[in-house]
């Protein structure tokens, strides 16, 4: 489980994250969803614990990220905005360099990146230099690097970011599959039709702030549309009028 409360960075002159506050539950895909810019990867990399806070608190299966960021770690698995594959390295290299990282003995991680192979659908890649790679093949091994230590906390930055529409379904089904194992999983996305067909619950952040924290059908409740994108334009729209 993923507890934010109350996290703020600023950059210079911009309130990135103006006090974002949010549970992500274990068995459940808690979708990020708010426009660009809106805050989503700065919320992402303060949970992963790339950047720090200027305050707030971050928890980790009960673990404070600024008492103990190494333990916070090993409980996440991320898939970053960079994918940041080495690309002089097999995609079976990137994976195996992560399981060495993460001290995982030879057996456990052949074990593990077998499973991950099958489930992302890439064996047919695994051993060419990841130079080259499509945007999808590229989201696959950084995917299957992050999770080779059996995380029960998932972070992907827009996951689906260039991917076609099969690679999509492909990523869709895995998320599902990452939930059902009864695993935490949060993404951030800019697309309302996907956090619509994946989530259990929606935050949806706007100007470094959350504007609205609800299961879908609750949403489309609140602001009174059946259409989620409708709903979210309203909320959206709703608070830029606000912040006028
Ligand atoms: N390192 C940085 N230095 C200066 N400004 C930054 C930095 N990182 C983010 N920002 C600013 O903070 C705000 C939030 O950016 P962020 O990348 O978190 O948004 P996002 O919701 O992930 O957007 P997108 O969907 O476009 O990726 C933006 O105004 C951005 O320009």
């Amino acid at each position: 489980m993923i507890e934010v409360s109350d996290l703020r960075k600023t950059f210079g002159t911009v309130k990135a994250v103006d006090g974002v506050s949010f549970i992500a539950r274990d068995g459940e895909i808690t979708g990020l969803l708010g426009p660009n810019g809106a805050g989503k990867t700065t919320t992402l990399r303060m949970l992963y614990t790339l950047m720090k806070p200027d305050s707030g608190q971050v928890k980790v299966d009960g673990i404070d990220a600024a008492v103990d960021p190494l333990g916070v770690r090993r409980l996440l698995g991320v898939l970053p905005d960079a994918r940041g594959l080495y690309k002089r390295l097999t995609a079976r290299e990137n994976i195996e360099y992560f399981a060495r990282l993460h001290d995982i003995e030879p057996a456990r991680m052949r074990a593990r990146s077998d499973v991950l192979v099958d489930a992302l659908e890439m064996r047919d890649i695994l051993d060419r230099r990841t130079e080259g790679f499509s945007q999808g093949q590229r989201v696959k091994t950084a995917i299957a690097r992050a999770l080779i230590h059996d995380p029960s906390n998932v972070i992907l930055d827009e996951p689906t970011n260039g991917l076609d529409v099969m690679a999509t379904r492909g990523l869709r089904q895995f998320m599902q599959a990452l939930k059902a194992e009864g695993r935490c999983v949060l993404f951030s996305s800019h697309i309302m039709q996907e956090v619509a067909a994946l989530c259990d619950r929606i935050v949806v952040i706007a100007h470094g702030r959350v504007v609205a924290d609800e299961t879908p059908d609750a949403l489309r409740a609140q602001t009174g549309e059946t259409n989620l994108e409708d709903a979210f334009v309203k909320i959206i729209g709703s608070e830029e009028g606000l912040a006028a």
